[in-house]
């Protein structure tokens, strides 16, 4: 789950959470972190019989189930939990995977991009602020079908000390929340809180769905990209940027949850690591085992040569410092840097004896690209800022496919960008829509980028407007 650790923080939070309201999930300041039954308990019947769990105490849930009108019609909005096709079979599925994984979800009919998959409230939310004990004692005064159910979820051993004086169920609650807890919102109470079927959902480094939790606390859970019927849904745990890094980057990342990804990407070779030959034409990829004695880079993918390791290794190693010392908060002229680095990474690799990271097969190209595409922009250098935007598509589409992700609905920008530098107006509004149209898909709509795109979208139409006028 992506999640923040949860840290301390001042009593203002807990405060804030006991004013919370989530969409049929009321707390009042005397149950801050337990929805009150009457309005939880159909999504909860629901969720427990999703799992399996149809059996656990529900009759002791029905029976406090006093529900209203108005919250009759506030379950119903509740009741997507997962979503149900008109046919009337759950969009999602909890389905073992294996001993090692445990659970996951799958969609038994498909998804198309975009779908919402998943609404759903928090089972537990532990506000900014509650320590373990709080929460322990908060998890205590649930009723027994609760606990059962959030002692069902997974849960990994954490680090010993932050373990000690739990025991039995409690220390299991520990674990659950150390392997479950999602960054809730300010808005929501922040902290972290824990959802019975999307906390569910396994990560891949190449994601298909994202989880994303609303204003409110919700929880949705969107596909990505078209699914296929029976098709596992992965999501991802850490950041876009990380899941363009190499292996041990995201292994590092992924350290919280203490699992060894077994994802597809990772179950392959190194996709972020590519080199161009000295040839001019070919590649030559790191390798995660060894390709020869003491070499893990494989030959040129066009000439077939084999450089020494030290020599690609020294190399990369430039680079890397040259991007790590790239840093928002540090640097004056970020962009301006950044470009400057990108432009000698691009007439190195035109240059046919010098050996670069690949321009679309290297995190490091990318990451150059990135930081200075905006700038190519400013500078109205238009084929170069197209050429860094179709690097950047290419890379994100040989490392996370053809899922959604906010690198490419960035080159779409910039591209869009380059259009209407040139004047091109029809075709910048139209590559605006298709950078629009994916970041919709993103969690929080990509972040800033649809304000950007609007931005663009409305200097475009004022332009428009001055030439008529
Ligand atoms: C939030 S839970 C996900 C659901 C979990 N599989 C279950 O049975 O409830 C996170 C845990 O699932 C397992 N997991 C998730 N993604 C994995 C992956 N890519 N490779 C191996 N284990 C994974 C790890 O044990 C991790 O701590």
């Amino acid at each position: 789950m992506a999640t923040a650790p949860l840290t301390p923080g001042p009593r203002r939070s807990l405060q804030l959470a006991a004013r919370i309201t989530v969409k049929g999930t009321h707390w009042s300041s005397s149950s801050v972190l337990q929805p009150a039954a009457s309005s939880f308990a159909p999504h909860f019947v629901r969720v427990l019989r999703l799992l399996g769990l149809g059996a656990v105490g529900l009759s002791s849930v029905r029976s406090s189930a006093r529900v209203s009108r108005k919250r009759s019609q506030d379950d119903k909005e509740c009741s997507r939990v997962p979503g149900v096709a008109s046919n009337g079979v759950p969009l999602v599925e909890v389905v073992k995977v294996s001993d090692e994984v445990g659970l996951g979800l799958v969609v038994p009919q498909g998804a198309t991009a975009g779908s919402l998959l998943i609404e759903e409230a928090p089972l537990f939310h532990r506000p900014h602020g509650h320590s373990l004990a709080d929460s322990v004692l908060a998890f205590n005064q649930m009723t027994e079908a609760k606990r059962k159910l959030l002692l069902s979820l997974a849960a990994s051993p954490g680090v010993p000390e932050k373990e000690v004086g739990f025991e039995g169920d409690n220390l299991r609650f520990v674990r659950v929340l150390r392997t479950n807890s999602v960054a809730v919102r300010e808005s929501a109470g922040s902290g972290g809180a824990v959802y019975a079927v999307s906390c569910r959902a396994n990560h891949s480094c190449k994601p298909n769905a994202a989880l994303c939790v609303q204003e409110d606390g919700t929880m949705h859970l969107k596909a990505l990209r078209d699914l296929h019927p029976g098709e596992a849904v992965f999501v991802s745990y850490i950041g876009e940027g990380d899941l363009l890094r190499p292996r041990p980057h995201r292994q590092e990342q992924l350290g919280h949850w203490g699992f060894t990804c077994n994802c597809e990407r990772c179950g392959a070779a190194e996709d972020t690591r590519g080199f161009r030959c000295s040839c001019g034409s070919g590649v030559m990829k790191y390798e995660a085992s060894e390709v020869g004695p003491g070499h893990r880079w494989g030959p040129c993918n066009c000439c077939k040569a084999v450089l020494p390791e030290e020599t690609l290794l020294g190399t990369e190693e430039l680079w890397q410092e040259h991007v790590f010392s790239l840093r928002p908060e540090r640097t004056k002229h970020l962009s301006q840097i950044a470009l400057a680095m990108y432009d000698g990474l691009v007439d190195q690799a035109a240059e046919t004896e010098s050996i670069v990271p690949a321009l679309d097969g290297h995190w490091i190209s990318a990451k150059l690209a990135r930081l200075a595409a905006e700038e190519l922009i400013r500078q109205e250098r238009v084929q170069d800022a197209r050429a860094a935007a179709q690097l950047l598509r290419r890379y994100v589409r040989k490392t996370l496919g053809v899922a959604a992700t906010r690198i490419s609905a960035f080159a779409s920008y910039i591209e869009a960008a380059a259009a209407a530098v040139e004047g091109k107006e029809q075709e910048a509004q139209e590559l605006c829509q298709a950078a629009l149209r994916e970041a919709q898909l993103l969690p929080r709509n990509g972040d800033q980028l649809s304000e950007k795109v609007g931005e663009l979208q409305r200097s475009l139409v004022k332009q428009k407007e001055l030439t008529m006028s």
